[in-house]
């Protein structure tokens, strides 16, 4: 392992030839893993990108003179001395680009600050435009001081043009009236497959395998990574919705809720007896469960739920298979006949290439 020695800050040691964009990666796990690997592929066939300058995880941040992948090797392999490492800002200057392939509140409360010193942020990680309003507020004003590009397609939809669709819609002079769908991967794949027999927490084991759920699946489960969304959506057609105006009914019993990460997976078979009792009646009526977040925003102001919902079997939320998310947005235009956008929401191909893409639009900006 090397630990990096400190670059130039920003105004020292100015250089004649333009600089170029240098790439910092926070989040060794599933999604960085995965973004690593994209950007060597496109990268041997040719696209230009900027180059890895470090490689980040909680436990270190890791000089990237080399090949990426063995300083990711190493990264991965460091020890855990159990305190979360800080990355220091100092390392980073106007115009380098900073993916953030992590989870954390810490590293998400820093996006502002990066963005007001002109360093272009792309992140997976919901929690700087998906938390605070004021966080939000903070981002939105950074970008626009810093004059730096804020590059989120990840946070929603894994990448599928839905923040995309809605900034465009409002661009264009449309109010957006209402977004409802199915925005969890995750649960998404699982609605998809529990059959009511198998235990519902075999199930989510295999989504934490696949890389479908949060590190922590109660994200999911609770319906946080769902409001997060829908914030996120929500404060992208111009409404200052809150946290704490989404009612979110949670499919996390308190027990399971209140476990230590070491008692997680034990409790996890808590889901199994609730979960079947849903599957059951839904059953009954010919129904099918699906996960739903929605956003209604009218005279009165916005009103924002998220929580699992039986659906008759042609409902237009029951198309779609695996991790598909399958989102509607009504608009001026789009009024009568929402827009439908559908397509896998969770993965860690999907949401790497979704960082990739948030990078080149960051680079070609020059
Ligand atoms: N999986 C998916 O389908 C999607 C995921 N996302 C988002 O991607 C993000 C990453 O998810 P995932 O890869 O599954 O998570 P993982 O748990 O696999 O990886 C998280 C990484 O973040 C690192 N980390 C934690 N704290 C810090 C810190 N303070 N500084 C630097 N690095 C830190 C961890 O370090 P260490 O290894 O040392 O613990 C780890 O390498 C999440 O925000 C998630 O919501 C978004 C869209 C889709
Ligand atoms: N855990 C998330 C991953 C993408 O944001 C989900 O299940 O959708």
């Amino acid at each position: 392992m090397t630990l990096a020695a400190p670059l130039n800050e920003i105004g020292t040691a100015p250089s004649r030839a333009p600089r170029q964009p240098r790439l910092a990666l926070l989040g060794t796990g599933t999604v960085g893993r995965a973004f690593v690997a994209r950007h060597q592929r496109l990268s041997q066939r040719g696209l230009a990108l900027p180059a890895f300058e470090l490689l980040a995880n909680s436990r270190g941040v890791f000089d990237c003179a080399g090949d990426p992948e063995q300083v990711l090797q190493l990264a991965n392999d460091a020890q855990r001395n159990g305190v979360a490492h800080e990355i220091d800002a100092a390392r980073l200057r106007r115009g380098d680009i900073l993916v953030d392939a992590t989870a954390s509140d810490a590293v998400a409360a820093r996006h502002a600050e990066w963005l007001s010193r002109g360093i272009r942020v792309v992140t997976a990680n919901k929690l700087g435009n998906g938390a605070d309003l004021l966080r939000a507020q903070a981002v939105a004003r950074a970008q626009r001081e810093g004059h730096a590009h804020y590059g989120d397609s990840a946070t929603v939809g894994a990448g599928l043009p839905l923040l995309r669709s809605i900034r465009e819609l409002v661009a264009g002079g449309d109010r957006i009236h209402a977004v409802e769908g199915v925005l969890s991967g995750s649960l998404a794949w699982l609605f998809d497959r529990y059959d009511g027999m198998r235990p519902f927490s075999g199930f989510v084991r295999e989504a934490r395998e696949a890389g479908y759920t949060e590190p922590d699946p109660r994200i999911d489960l609770s319906g946080e990574d769902v409001r997060r969304k829908l914030l996120i959506l929500a404060r992208a057609a111009g409404i200052a919705l809150e946290a704490h105006e989404v009612q979110v009914d949670s499919l996390v019993p308190a027990t399971l809720a209140d476990a230590g990460d070491d008692e997680l997976d034990a409790r996890l078979p808590l889901l199994d007896a609730p979960l079947r009792e849903h599957y059951q009646q839904a059953w009954r009526d010919g129904a099918k469960l699906r996960f739903v977040g929605r956003f209604e925003a009218g005279e009165a102001g916005c009103r924002a739920s998220v929580g699992l919902r039986a659906l008759p079997a042609d409902h237009p939320l029951c198309g779609g298979s695996g991790t598909d998310n399958r989102v509607a947005i009504r608009s001026d235009r789009y009024c009568e006949q929402p827009l439908v956008v559908q397509g896998p929401g969770a993965g860690a191909e999907v949401t790497a290439a979704a960082l990739l893409d948030d990078v080149l639009r960051a680079y070609a900006g020059g």
